[in-house]
């Protein structure tokens, strides 16, 4: 069960004129994980808003699998809102009930008897990983067993889609990569498309098929994944891919490295397809070059190699340079040797 999402020029001006979101169009493909990356103020919670139907836009359309929320009127839209699941950074789930009767609850309100939600809830938290787990309540789990309870009660319904907002923003690195491998299943095994806002990258780079930056409330940059984080072309965006990446040094770091390193100091990208790394060795060779490796590192980003390594050669000035040519021959110069 999958469910294409689209916004069409979509604006929405708050009474006191703040605009929050400001012509966006873009397409979450049905099955597909699509994330919304910007920093607080951006417009993200808006927009997220926008597609469950609880804000309405001022221009524009919202479309759920073609039907336009607008246009549906709340009568027509209450099924339509059922097609849509929800997971929030605090859990958002109720104290007072169990971890069964959170997931159950929405199953009672769309008319399940107490047998049929029971059932239902029961597979629902064994898909998460949280069978045997019914009867204790939300301050006896963890942050990590929470988000799979309102991951739970967000499917139960079993939803077209699934919007995220910042799911894994509470929870520590480890948890955090276990949510998103469960994320990553709620996607490939029941075909639910996912829609996510974060301000982490290193969500997007784990977890999207493609990406849209925001800010004050456009987008400013979108695209596939592995294509965005490789060739980023707005600066925010070029921002938020440094902070997953980690991988080429800035000015003062070069500074350090220079101060502690002789010799030339080059920075060779890791782009999947570019030949840069393969011919590094050959030319290092050749020319009787040795090296230190002073800085890097090579991430998967969609399972592909990403990143860069800054080497500080060591040999004669005619041979580094000869090297350092070779590097930057025209094939390579497009992926950016320095
Ligand atoms: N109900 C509202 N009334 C007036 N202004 C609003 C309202 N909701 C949001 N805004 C404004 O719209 C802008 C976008 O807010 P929004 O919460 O969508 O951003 P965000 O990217 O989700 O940020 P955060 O991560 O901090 O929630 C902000 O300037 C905010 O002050």
């Amino acid at each position: 069960m999958t469910a294409a999402i689209e916004l069409r020029g979509v604006r929405k001006e708050f009474p006191g004129g703040a605009v929050a979101v400001d012509d966006v169009s873009l397409t979450v493909g049905a099955g597909s994980v699509f994330g919304v990356v910007g920093h607080s103020g951006a417009g993200k919670s808006t927009l997220l808003r926008l597609v469950n139907g609880l804000e309405e836009p001022t221009a524009g359309s919202v479309l759920l699998d073609g039907q336009d929320l607008a246009a549906l009127g709340e009568r027509r839209l209450r099924p339509v809102r059922r097609d849509i699941g929800m997971i929030f950074q605090q859990f958002n789930l109720f104290r007072s009930r169990t971890v069964l009767g959170n997931v159950t609850y929405p199953l009672r309100l769309a008319g399940l008897d107490r047998a049929a939600a029971r059932a239902r809830a029961e597979e629902t938290l064994d898909f998460v990983g949280l069978a045997g787990h019914g009867k204790r309540y939300p301050e006896q789990l963890s942050g990590g067993q929470r988000q799979r309870v309102g991951i739970a009660r967000a499917l139960a319904t079993r939803p077209k889609v699934l919007l995220c907002d910042e799911a894994t923003s509470a929870l520590d690195p480890q948890t955090t990569g276990e949510v998103l491998a469960l994320l990553r299943r709620v996607n490939r095994e029941l075909g639910v498309t996912i829609l996510l806002i974060t301000h982490e990258m290193e969500v997007v780079r784990t977890l999207c098929d493609r990406v849209a930056v925001m800010e004050d409330g456009r987008v400013v940059e979108s695209g596939e994944v592995y294509e965005v984080f490789a060739r980023p072309a707005h600066p925010t965006t070029a921002a938020f891919v440094r902070s997953a990446l980690h991988g080429e040094p800035d000015g003062p770091l070069l500074e350090r490295l220079r101060a502690r390193h002789p010799g030339r100091l080059v920075t060779v990208p890791v782009v999947d397809g570019a030949a840069v790394l393969d011919d590094l060795s050959p030319l290092l060779r050749e020319n009787g070059v040795d090296f230190t490796l002073v800085h890097g590192g090579v991430a998967e980003v969609r399972g592909r190699p990403l990143g860069s390594v800054t080497l500080a050669l060591r040999g004669g000035d005619a041979a580094v340079e000869a090297v350092v040519r070779g590097l930057a021959a025209p094939a390579q110069r497009e992926a950016g040797v320095r």
